[in-house]
């Protein structure tokens, strides 16, 4: 489904990534993992072309897509951080991204998952960063994408908010779809992930499943995995 070859993005002097390689074949939940400022952010965006890459090639169903963003309507994508103007409504900023993407939504069984129906018409600005955070979830998933990544999803969510969105994303993997998701939360990768890419000092350090990185690292937990990595 998505491919990379070779990908190198530099920051100045700064190499964040350098000649990554991968490629996944079929849906799934895959935890894209690495220590702040390892990269996965970058890697994601250079995903959606929202930033170009030094050098290197994506692939989506086989096609090459640097040249073309048409593949975009392809993914739906929750931002680490959605900067949306804070007066808008949240009914208007619905509406808007709609409007923008032209494409079949169905936001109403989400509204009415999270409980979102007496914020329609409040701003942005005045919510709390839970509810803004159950509105970007409203945003991402309310269109049919075959690809959905996800930059640090919890952010902020409630215990009762954060089982529904495992929820959904069980829904979405069973569908087919394949997730893509960063998180600092191991407990929640060890649950959901079926393969970990670890990114380290620019480099695919680890790529399989979490069991394959517990013998690797010959620990009993993703987080002692991740600690025996970042400090053998
Ligand atoms: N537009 C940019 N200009 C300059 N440097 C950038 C830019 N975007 C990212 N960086 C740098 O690239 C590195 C990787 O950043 P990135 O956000 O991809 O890391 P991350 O793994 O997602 O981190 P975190 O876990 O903290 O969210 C960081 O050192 C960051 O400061």
């Amino acid at each position: 489904m998505i491919a990379v070859k070779n990908i190198s993005k530099a920051f100045g002097s700064l190499q964040v990534l350098d000649k990554i390689s991968f490629d996944l074949k079929k849906g799934g939940i895959f935890a894209v993992l690495g220590p702040n400022g390892s990269g996965k952010t970058t890697f994601l965006k250079i995903l959606l072309g929202m930033v170009l890459p030094d050098s290197g090639e994506i692939y989506y169903q086989d096609q090459p897509i640097l040249q073309s963003h048409a593949y975009r309507k392809h993914i739906g994508y929750l931002p680490q951080i959605a900067r949306f103007p804070d007066n808008l409504k949240v009914r208007e900023i619905i509406h808007m991204i709609m409007d923008i993407r032209e494409e079949p939504a169905h936001p109403e069984p989400l509204i009415e998952l999270f409980k979102l129906d007496k914020f329609m018409d409040k701003k942005l600005g005045d919510l709390s960063g839970g509810t803004r955070q159950k509105v970007n979830i409203v945003l991402t998933f309310m269109f049919d994408t075959p690809v959905v990544v996800l930059d640090e999803p919890t952010a902020g969510l409630d215990p009762v908010s954060l089982i529904k969105l495992k929820d959904l994303l069980h829904q979405a993997k069973n569908q087919g779809k394949m997730i893509l998701i960063t998180s600092h939360i191991m407990s929640l990768v060890e649950e959901l992930a079926d393969e970990v890419i670890f990114l380290l000092e620019g480099k695919i350090y680890f790529q399989g499943t979490l069991s394959d990185l517990q013998s690797k690292t010959e620990t009993r937990d993703l987080e002692h995995s991740i600690a025996a990595i970042l400090e053998p």
